[in-house]
């Protein structure tokens, strides 16, 4: 199995070490990463990483998913309801996820109240009847419960316990909810700057993209206060199809970045597959078809592929968010020490990418990557 294991590593990453100068892969590190996946009987075993308490809640009826075919007006069920919740609600960060996130709340008929640094992308949803305060202290200090989706580590910490952070409004009684992507040591140092005023903390990472926010179909992987988790279930039963708790702070990170791990490196192999098609003579948009059709079928591919072979990029999932994740994900593997060298060439192609200038578009621009440094060896 080893030598197998070899092999097939060695075809897969020279070539990336022949194209690009930032990977280097040589025979050695090569043979070290078959050998950790060949002595690691624990990829195969249960994982070290427990989840437990797990619990999932999902609604029902269920309105239909983002990339349900299923024709079906079950909508309405949100329409019109604050859910048990009746307390005021915060919102801050108001990019690509926060704002449909935040205007479903609104259509719900819940009382919310919005903060973005950039003031502008607030304004849509006072029109809607948002309330609006000038900072995330000022939010937090006239709400229940506040919620933050930001960009980033750095952000989240920014926004929560900067000047004029959320920390300096929150009090006994109130819940501070971070649906952003971060890590687990920073999602734990925003729960103890917020639990030290006597609040309450949930992580709530979201599964789903802009499609599943505007639809009210995001899937939470919350941790930390349960009590608090069941005090804001309504509210993730507006914005979302489905929640899970997962536990202690850190968990509900540490999900998100095992399956943002995957899913970056599932859209680097689709990338390749469709440039090796193309350059084979093989129709990309019938592999889309035939992959579809297939036991590796994914939503995600057939909602994409069709817009790469046409080398379209409308952004959903910011291609530096998509690295941003991989890079915490490899420090979360490296806190374990788990060799993750999929993840890790992965992250490699996406800093690549980045350096191309496609940070802002669609993470599926990864693929402009891969076709750039065919062509430069052509
Ligand atoms: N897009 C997607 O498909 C998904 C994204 N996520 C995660 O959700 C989070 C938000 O993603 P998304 O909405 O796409 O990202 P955007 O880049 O569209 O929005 C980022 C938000 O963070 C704010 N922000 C950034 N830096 C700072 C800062 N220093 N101080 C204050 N505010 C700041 C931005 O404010 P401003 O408007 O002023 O720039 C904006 O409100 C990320 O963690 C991402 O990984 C999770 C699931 C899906
Ligand atoms: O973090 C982004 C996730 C995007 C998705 O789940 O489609």
């Amino acid at each position: 199995m080893a030598s197998v294991c070899i092999h097939n590593l060695h075809r897969l990453l020279l070539p990336l070490s022949d194209n690009y100068s930032s990977l280097r892969f040589t025979d050695s590190s090569i043979l070290s990463m078959a050998m950790a996946l060949t002595s690691s009987s624990s990829i195969f075993r249960c994982p070290r990483f427990h989840v437990s308490p797990l619990r999932r809640t999902p609604r029902s009826p269920r309105p239909p998913s983002f990339f349900s075919t299923i024709a079906s007006s079950q909508t309405s069920e949100k329409a019109g309801k604050g859910g048990e919740f009746t307390g005021r609600v915060g919102f801050l960060g108001l990019g690509i996820m926060g704002s449909p996130m935040a205007l479903n709340l609104l259509k719900a008929g819940c009382d919310v109240t919005v903060w973005n640094r950039t003031k502008s992308k607030c304004d849509h949803l006072i029109d809607a009847g948002a309330r609006y305060e000038p900072s995330p202290a000022d939010v937090a200090a006239s709400c229940n419960v506040t919620f933050a989706m930001l960009a980033d580590p750095e952000s989240a910490i920014d926004v929560a316990c900067g000047t004029n952070g959320a920390v300096k409004g929150m009090g006994p009684g109130k819940g501070y909810v971070d649906v952003s992507t971060v890590d687990g040591t920073t999602s734990k140092l925003i729960s103890k700057q917020i639990k030290d005023t006597g609040a309450l903390f949930l992580e709530a990472p979201v599964s789903g993209s802009k499609k599943p926010a505007e639809d009210g179909q995001l899937i939470f992987l919350t941790a930390g206060d349960e009590s608090l988790f069941q005090t804001v279930a309504s509210l993730l039963d507006i914005m979302g199809k489905s929640k899970f708790y997962l536990g202690e702070v850190g968990n509900g990170a540490a999900m998100k970045l095992v399956v943002n791990m995957i899913m970056g490196s599932m859209m680097a192999s689709f990338s390749e597959g469709i440039l090796l098609s193309e350059k084979v003579g093989v129709d990309p948009n019938v592999l889309v078809e035939v992959v579809s059709q297939g036991a590796i079928s994914a939503p995600m591919f057939a909602v994409k592929g069709p817009s790469m072979v046409k080398a379209s990029y409308p952004t959903a999932f910011p291609l530096k968010h998509q690295q941003k994740d991989l890079r915490l994900a490899l420090r979360l593997a490296e806190s374990v020490s788990q060799p993750i060298p999929i993840a890790a060439a992965t992250n490699e192609l996406y800093k690549v990418a980045k350096s191309y200038g496609l940070s802002d578009l669609d993470f599926s621009a990864v693929i402009e990557a891969l076709r750039a440094k065919l062509k430069q060896s052509e």
